[in-house]
């Protein structure tokens, strides 16, 4: 076994940017309270939400506080809306939908660019108010904002290219033509761990294909959604097409109003498996169309023989849903594939997302430290050894953690952690390792590292899983379709197999 590279992940995961290159000379910035009064476009930065074209407060006048995760100071508030601002959002849509729907598929290309143009002009920006609102190191948001972005540029360019078909009949006087038509007002919501690319690779599609959208962001990072609701304006999307609406304590019923209301043809979630779940039992009762992209229990496993370039576990903090869950190693490098990951592990620094030295940023919030606090001490009491970290420091940050000795019996190997811990379980063959990488209710990503090309393909055909990762822990572009198995979800994301879900195809 060779390990050239570090296991680093979020290091070398789609090549992230030298830390330096965000603090480029002239930008240089030092860290204070909040970083987003700083920004070169202090309109990104928006406390209201945005509704056919206007950016307004709620019926009530309510507000909730966002917190920066990093400090839990507040960053700023947005509208605290319930069901019927919600009903005044998904009308702008529904009014918008005919003209949107109507315009040449190259009209709505054209408004893509210009948003994607304009993501990336703002990326500094954007990954400023990501990084205050989520944590995430800067330069891991400023690759967040640059993959973002290439879902809207990716569909510009695949709404030029939904075509119909011409069958033949059977019957002798008749063409079967097909044609696809937009499926109409869509509801989103999104997640806060990618708050700018999962809600740039749902409205990509949706918009090309010709719907309107509502956008309910996560209340932890609305403040990404709105900065593209403010690009959007700009870029010249007609009032109403794209609105966003913002909600923490009344998230049920808004919910509830998105998946009931008749006038919505369509939602698509991100976030966890039992709140899909959820929302595809309220959205039975209008049979909308549906997309799940649901949690993940990533298998990670490395053969005797493999030259681990790269892993997935630690981008994020751990905080996505293709990290490696569950880390198999073969015996015979189990030790030294454990001493190997320790020694890198206690190399990264964890801190402020602002600061240029951090490699990793806090957590999302305390509930997510509750679990992942569970999660060690759950292993550690059923006979796991913690090789580094294990432990809590100030607030929401969790030092990086590798564990070993993992039993099948323990928390990990059932629930996603969504935190920087690598779990690793020893295994001796393949076909052991294909069982136990399918045990699980999900079937989202994993990977596989090996050299040899007959077990490569072996294995990769066996694991049920949505996304298998050979040789490499980059498994996320615009091009590839993103989805899962089992109870990860329904249907896929980015390239164009993605597209074909925001329409109803007609004869
Ligand atoms: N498969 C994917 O592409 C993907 C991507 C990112 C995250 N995830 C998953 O998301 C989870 C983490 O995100 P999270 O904690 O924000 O998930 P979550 O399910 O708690 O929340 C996701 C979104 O749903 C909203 N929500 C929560 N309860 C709701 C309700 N009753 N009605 C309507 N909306 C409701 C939240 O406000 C948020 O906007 C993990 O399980 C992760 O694996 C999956
Ligand atoms: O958290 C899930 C999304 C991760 C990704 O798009 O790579």
């Amino acid at each position: 076994m060779v390990f050239p590279r570090s296991l680093l992940g979020c290091t070398k995961v789609r090549s992230f940017v030298n830390i330096q290159s965000f603090f480029h000379p002239t930008t240089k910035r030092s860290i204070t309270t909040l970083e987003i009064s700083k920004l070169k476009n202090p309109s990104l930065f928006c406390q209201n939400a945005f509704v056919n074209g206007e950016w307004v407060k709620s019926k009530t006048k309510q507000e909730f506080s966002v917190l920066d995760p990093a400090t839990n100071q507040e960053i700023g508030k947005v509208p605290e809306m319930n069901a019927e601002d919600i009903k005044i959002a998904i009308k702008a849509a529904k009014e918008a939908f005919e003209d949107w729907a109507s315009l040449t598929a190259k009209n709505r290309h054209n408004f893509l660019k210009t948003l994607n143009s304009f993501i990336l002009e703002n990326k500094y920006d954007l990954a400023t108010i990501l990084t205050q609102e989520n944590g995430k190191p800067i330069n891991e948001a400023l690759e967040e904002i640059k993959y973002g972005a290439g879902f809207i540029e990716w569909f510009a360019e695949e709404a030029r290219r939904t075509y119909g078909d011409v069958i033949p009949s059977p019957m002798k006087s008749n063409r079967i033509l097909v044609q696809k038509q937009p499926i109409g007002v869509v509801g989103i919501i999104t997640p806060w761990n990618f708050p700018n690319a999962m809600i740039t690779r749902k409205i990509g599609a949706a918009l090309a294909a010709g719907c309107t959208v509502v956008i309910k962001p996560a209340a932890a990072t609305p403040f990404s959604a709105l900065a593209i609701a403010e690009l959007a304006s700009k870029a010249g999307f007609p009032k109403g097409v794209i609105n966003v609406v913002t909600s923490e304590q009344n998230v049920k019923e808004v919910g509830l109003e998105l998946t009931t209301n008749p006038d919505v043809k369509k939602i698509s979630f991100t976030g966890s498996t039992p709140v899909g779940k959820m929302l595809m039992q309220q959205s039975s009762s209008t049979l909308k169309k549906i997309s799940l992209e649901l949690g993940g229990n990533a298998p990670f496993i490395v053969f005797d023989d493999a030259e681990v370039e790269a892993a997935s576990k630690f981008r994020s903090s751990g905080q996505t849903c293709v990290c490696a869950n569950r880390i198999y190693v073969q015996s015979s490098i189990y030790a030294e594939f454990a001493t190997r990951l320790s020694e890198k592990v206690s190399k990264f620094k964890i801190g402020n997302g602002f600061d240029q030295q951090t490699t990793h940023g806090p957590l999302i919030d305390e509930k997510a430290i509750k679990k992942v606090t569970r999660h060690v001490e759950d292993a550690v009491a059923k006979g796991a050894e913690i090789l580094v970290g294990g432990v809590q420091r100030n607030g929401n940050f969790f030092e990086p953690t590798v564990l070993t000795g993992m039993t099948s019996e323990m928390g990990i190997t059932r629930e996603e952690t969504f935190g920087p811990v690598a779990a690793l379980y020893k295994f001796e063959s393949e076909d052991e390792v294909i069982k136990l990488a399918n045990d699980s209710n999900v079937g989202l990503a994993g990977y596989l590292y090996s050299r040899d090309v007959g077990r490569c393909w072996k294995v990769a055909e066996a694991l049920e899983l949505g996304i298998v990762g050979v040789n490499t822990g980059v498994i996320s572009c615009a091009e590839a379709p993103f989805g899962g198995v089992k109870e990860s979800g329904i249907g896929r994301e980015g390239t164009k197999y993605l597209i074909i879900y925001y329409f109803n195809v007609r004869h």
